[in-house]
């Protein structure tokens, strides 16, 4: 599991603020990372307390942590919809007066192809963080996925975005991490994003991209855990 960077006490903060929004019936989105583990957490004590709830996880990971604490689990396409969806962010653009408030990049734990899907199945997105990850523009690498035989000619399509594209390495193991999915990562350096709805227009079009983390207008709110409180921010 992810878990560089940020106080953990503020990722407990904001994703205990995000599980106390689960009500009786829902199915929820389960999503991926340290922070949104916390949320897992939180439910599964619910659940212990008599709250009944399904949840859809968007990785191994959320899937095996939700089993672990009780939560019932189910798929996106046995249900009408999802109430709710919790996930964590490796950037949030906070500036009210920006066109990209609120938008994300996600996928520093390679799960953000599944995680796009389920989070914008939900009523409602809820995004959860440390101050951390909050800045006035996107500037991290934003993490594509891609099919494992297309991965150098969409690194040739990202370095004509003026792009940096590096396949991701799984570290301790030989090779190139391989997503849940069987996808490969291009890592790719942009600078700083000016529009990165934009950019994610042109991500999409490029032939072998599976999906790549930038989510734009997507989030309904974000929660912020701070070392002593939850900052809410709603889009
Ligand atoms: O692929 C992983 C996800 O997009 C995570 O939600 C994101 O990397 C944030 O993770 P964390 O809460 O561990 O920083």
């Amino acid at each position: 599991m992810k878990t560089e960077g940020g106080s953990d006490a503020a990722k407990r903060r904001a994703g205990e603020r995000a599980a106390e929004e689960v009500a009786d019936g829902f199915v929820v989105g389960l999503g991926t990372g340290s922070t949104t583990a916390h949320a897992i957490r939180a439910l599964g004590r619910a659940v212990d307390d008599g709250l009944e709830i399904r949840g859809v996880p968007t990785s191994f990971q959320s899937r095996q942590l939700a089993l672990e604490v009780g939560i019932e689990l189910t798929d996106l396409d046995a249900v009408d919809g999802l109430d709710l969806a919790i996930d964590g962010a490796d950037q949030v653009v906070d500036d009210p007066d920006a066109a990209a408030h609120g938008a994300l990049i996600k996928g520093g734990g390679a799960a953000h192809a599944r995680e796009k899907f389920v989070d914008a199945a939900a009523d409602r997105f809820v995004v959860v963080v440390d101050p951390s990850k909050l800045t006035d523009r996107l500037e991290r690498s934003v993490p594509v996925a891609v099919l494992p035989d297309a991965h150098t000619v969409v690194a040739d399509r990202i370095r004509d975005l003026d792009g940096e594209p590096t396949l991701r390495d799984a570290g301790e193991k030989d090779g190139p991490v391989v997503t849940d999915s069987g996808n490969l990562i291009l890592d790719c350096a942009f600078g700083s994003i000016d529009d990165p709805d934009e950019l994610a227009t042109r991500l999409s079009r490029i032939p072998g991209v599976v999906e790549h983390g930038l989510f734009v207008d997507m989030a309904d709110a974000t929660y912020v855990g701070t070392d002593d409180g939850v900052a809410v921010r709603r889009y």
